[in-house]
């Protein structure tokens, strides 16, 4: 059995009330603020019926190591995941998810852009994130940090064989649409509606060759300024994006 793991943080924390309240042991909280931030979340907490044990703030750091804590710190239990993306794509077929939206980012390191790409995809109600093991950042307490609760929410597969994945999801009838500043086509004139597979670069070098070669598609997200790209995370949220613009307006 595995053994219980600690989040921090108002989002981290919320995050695992909203969607998983058995999951927590119990809560930490810094009782000597009061602000309405804090009254908010201990309602919440209440309500989830979670176990509340006041601590100071030497405790609490204690819990959180060198990171921000904001007063609030949860031991919780770890949630059932889907071990592995075949399983995710047949849960989802099961339950008649017919458009599944993924979000692949080939060599994505700085745990701040995962963090960020974890966070946009959550928000976009991406499926899951999918990166290759050898060449990306894994999920640690920056990631979850900066992801604010959606490294919990969003499942992240670390695949040994990128290319060998892309090829998989296509004959799962998944379109691989990689993107790049150098694309003829843009995002905009994608049909995103479908089950689709967005593979976003590494911060400094783009994608690898071969998973430009594996893409069905390349597009740009056309730059109005001086500046030649975007960041990673922001590239993922306009992309992301525009696939839930056009998958709501198509409801
Ligand atoms: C900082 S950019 C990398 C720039 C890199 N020099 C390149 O040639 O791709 C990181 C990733 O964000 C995405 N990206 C950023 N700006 C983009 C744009 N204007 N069009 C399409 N993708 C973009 C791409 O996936 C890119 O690989």
């Amino acid at each position: 059995m595995s053994s219980p793991k600690v989040l921090f943080g108002f989002h981290a924390v919320g995050v695992r009330l909203k969607t998983a309240p058995q999951s927590i042991v119990e809560i930490y909280y810094e009782a000597t603020r009061r602000d309405a931030r804090m009254r908010q979340f201990l309602d919440r907490a209440r309500e989830a019926g979670a176990r509340l044990i006041e601590a100071d703030g030497e405790r609490l750091a204690k819990l959180a190591g060198s990171h921000g804590h904001q007063g609030v710190a949860a031991r919780v239990e770890p949630t059932k995941q889907v071990t592995s993306l075949d399983e995710l794509l047949e849960d989802l077929e099961e339950s008649g998810v017919k458009n599944p939206l993924l979000l692949v980012l080939d060599g994505v390191t700085d745990p701040h852009n995962l963090g960020a790409c974890l966070r946009v995809a959550d928000g976009a109600g991406a499926h899951a994130v999918i990166a290759p093991k050898d060449h990306a950042a894994g999920i640690n307490a920056t990631v979850a940090k900066v992801a604010s609760g959606a490294a919990e929410t969003v499942p992240y597969f670390m695949v040994t064989n990128l290319a060998r994945t892309l090829n998989e999801l296509k004959e799962r009838n998944i379109w691989i649409i990689g993107t790049s500043g150098d694309a003829d086509k843009n995002i905009y004139q994608m049909d995103l509606k479908g089950p689709v597979a967005l593979v976003l670069g590494a911060e400094g070098d783009g994608m690898r060759q071969l998973t430009r070669k594996t893409c069905d598609e390349l597009v740009s997200i056309p730059m109005q300024g001086a500046v030649e790209s975007l960041n990673v995370s922001v590239a993922s949220g306009v992309c992301l994006f525009e696939a839930v613009r056009q998958r709501i307006g198509a409801a």
